[in-house]
């Protein structure tokens, strides 16, 4: 347990991981001390809103879909890369919803996500070695030394970004485009033509004719319910000279983050000595942790105990991310410990980053069946333990990118190059995501007709 009371800074005097060395720290200070006098991007009233959703996950009455981009780029910014993401992770909330027959809470990995952790702090092409690529936030993707040196000024474009982004995200979610009775406009073009797409078309069909069926018998159309949709933002609270500049202090007296309803601690930056857990664990912010296969069952009640000290409903997300064929072995000992303690929080399955793989060409990619397969464990380890698989963390966009290898569309490694578009790792495209949330949805079928959910 923390003896030391908590400061917004006090993470400055713990090691850091996965930060950038910027050359300038006079540069760093103005950048940091123009974000603090800047108004937060969200509000401590939604997050408690996020968190009371959780709380219900955590209980088993409701699912959670996490899910966007690996890295934002600035440049990819516009109307349409947020919409196309946006109604993507609708009609999957859409899919869960009519086979779970319970509400799920939708969190964006976007409006934010634009700090990458980097297995090597320096990339060799042609006996030219530069620093990593870490996310716009810090420097930019092409290969010169000019690119890749860390500049204070986009910890500020980065904001400005994720302003921009959110407030787009906001009328998407409040202005007409997310309401059901619109169901059979999010599919886009390249998925409508798709098998996924014709089964989506049929299950927005039988939305449509329930809609109808209840307004002739009289339940009023405009309910908001159906009209707007909750969405919350997320990212990893990777780049903590950003985070401490945006936290603020709400009206209960208590800090949050300004930058995102939820942020999540990295599977490279969860030491509970560490700076990121040290700054998180002073934020009233739903919390996510990365768990790896390395992961001891000892070192997540450490983390509980230094994040979540006072056992809240809806604070703190386990996302596990072991890896397609190690959730047998690893993840039954951290749910029984985890239980033992008496705690209760979501248990959320990431089946992208154990699960990436090099391909022929050289590309980063990641197989739709290894995907598949570990989700597909992930239930069935939370099935045999009666404890609640509570939800899904993915790396998507609603983009028709070639990225990640199979699914229905059979991509192969020859077919990566034509849209390999991420600024990091490959994530799913708009018709292997709505192909898998088909899949999840029966797990959950499968979920919601099995014994209720011990913890
Ligand atoms: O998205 C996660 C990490 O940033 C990424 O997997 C690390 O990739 P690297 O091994 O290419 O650095
Ligand atoms: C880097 C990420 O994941 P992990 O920390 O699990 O590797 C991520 O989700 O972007």
């Amino acid at each position: 347990m923390p003896t030391t009371p908590w400061t917004p800074d006090g993470w400055r005097g713990r090691p850091a991981r996965q930060l950038p060395a910027y050359p300038d720290a006079a540069a760093l200070q103005e950048a940091e001390r123009q974000l603090a006098s800047r108004p937060p991007l969200i509000f401590a009233g939604e997050i408690a809103a996020l968190r009371q959703r959780l709380a219900a996950v955590a209980r088993g009455e409701a699912f959670l879909l996490q899910g966007g981009d690996c890295a934002e780029s600035f440049d990819e910014l516009s109307e349409a890369t947020v919409r196309d993401t946006f109604r993507v992770i609708l009609q999957m909330a859409v899919v869960l919803t009519y086979a779970a027959k319970c509400p799920v809470v939708k969190v964006g990995r976007i409006a934010g996500q634009f700090a990458k952790p980097r297995s090597s702090d320096t990339e060799t092409q042609g006996g030219v070695t530069l620093p990593s690529y870490r996310g716009d936030i810090v420097n930019a993707g092409a290969f010169d030394a000019a690119a890749r040196q860390p500049d204070p000024q986009r910890l500020l474009a980065a904001f400005g970004h994720s302003a921009t982004t959110l407030n787009l995200l906001r009328a998407l979610s409040h202005g007409g485009f997310a309401d059901l009775h619109q169901v059979h406009r999010w599919t886009a073009d390249f998925v409508k033509a798709s098998p996924q797409g014709a089964r989506f078309e049929e299950l927005a069909d039988r939305i449509t004719d329930s809609l109808a069926f209840m307004e002739a018998c009289g339940f009023a159309a405009q309910t908001p319910q159906l009209r707007e949709v909750e969405f919350h933002i997320s990212h990893e609270a990777l780049h903590l000279h950003y985070e401490q500049a945006l936290a603020r202090r709400g009206e209960n007296g208590r800090w949050y983050g300004g930058s995102a309803h939820m942020l999540w601690l990295g599977e490279r930056t969860r030491d509970p000595q560490g700076a990121h857990v040290e700054f998180l664990r002073g934020l009233d912010n739903a919390l996510g942790v990365k768990l790896g296969p390395t992961a001891h069952p000892d070192d997540v009640l450490r983390l509980l105990d230094v994040l979540d000290p006072d056992n809240e409903p809806g604070r703190m997300v386990l996302i596990s991310r072991m890896g397609a064929g190690q959730v047998g072995e690893k993840l039954p000992a951290l749910l029984r410990a985890v239980r033992r303690a008496g705690r209760l929080p979501v248990w959320c399955c990431d089946p992208m980053h154990g699960n990436t793989v090099t391909a022929s060409n050289g590309l980063k990619t990641r197989d739709f069946n290894r995907i598949l397969q570990e989700v597909r464990e992930f239930f069935a380890v939370h099935a045999a333990e009666g404890t609640h698989a509570g939800g899904v963390h993915f790396e998507m966009t609603g983009q028709d990118v070639t990225e990640c290898r199979g699914g229905a569309q059979a991509l192969t490694d020859e077919g990566l190059s034509q849209r390999y578009l991420t600024a990091c790792d490959p994530r799913l495209n708009g018709s292997q995501s709505l192909e898998l949330a088909f899949l999840i949805a029966e797990m959950l079928r499968g979920q919601r007709t099995a014994a209720p959910a011990a913890a």
